[in-house]
């Protein structure tokens, strides 16, 4: 059994020169989701961790529930003018385009143990901005989690050292 047999690679989607890895061949094998979820909370079993945070949309899937399964809550992080309350925001570009993502400013307590969840790490803009989003809150990432990583990309230079980085699958 191999995770990657499980996600359908799209060529030049959303735009030219783009391999789209679809993770919703994986979302809609219940036997897989579980399994992918489960090996994340394994990855992720020495940290300490309060609470979840997940960038939209993708990140919901993977980020809720992990956090249901480890017992601990769940921040999401979401485009800009979808929270209804009072909000900080941080603007960013990713491998296709640019976006701003925003959290509740009373979404993490200070000095809280984060972990932040995705589908995947590209270009890193999006992990990095949520770090900046709940560091500008008072909490502490610990750790990222991903389905995927595009190693090419080289997302992973744009994490602090002190964030333990977990992915099950590599492109
Ligand atoms: O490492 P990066 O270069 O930032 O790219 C990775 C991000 O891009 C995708 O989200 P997208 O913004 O397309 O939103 P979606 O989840 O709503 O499809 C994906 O789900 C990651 O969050
Ligand atoms: N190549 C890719 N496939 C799927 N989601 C992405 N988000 C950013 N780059 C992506």
């Amino acid at each position: 059994m191999d995770f990657k047999d499980y996600i359908r690679v799209i060529p030049d989607f959303p735009q030219p020169g783009i391999s789209f890895k679809d993770i919703t061949t994986l979302l809609k094998d219940g036997e897989m989701y579980r399994k992918a979820i489960n090996e994340l909370k394994v990855m992720v079993s020495d940290l300490k961790i309060d609470v979840i945070a997940g960038p939209e949309a993708r990140g919901f899937v993977v980020g809720a529930p992990l956090a249901y399964a480890l017992g601990v809550g769940f921040a999401p992080i979401r485009k800009s003018g979808k929270l209804p309350g009072e909000t900080i925001e941080v603007g960013y570009d990713l491998e296709y385009g640019k976006d701003t993502l925003a959290m509740h400013t009373d979404a993490i307590e200070k000095g809280q143990n984060v972990l932040i969840a995705d589908d995947l790490l590209a270009t890193g803009g999006t992990i990095a901005t949520s770090i900046n989003l709940i560091e500008q809150l008072g909490g502490n990432v610990v750790g990222a989690a991903f389905l995927i990583e595009l190693s090419d990309l080289n997302g992973r230079a744009k994490l602090p050292e002190k964030i333990d980085v977990f992915t099950l699958m590599n492109y």
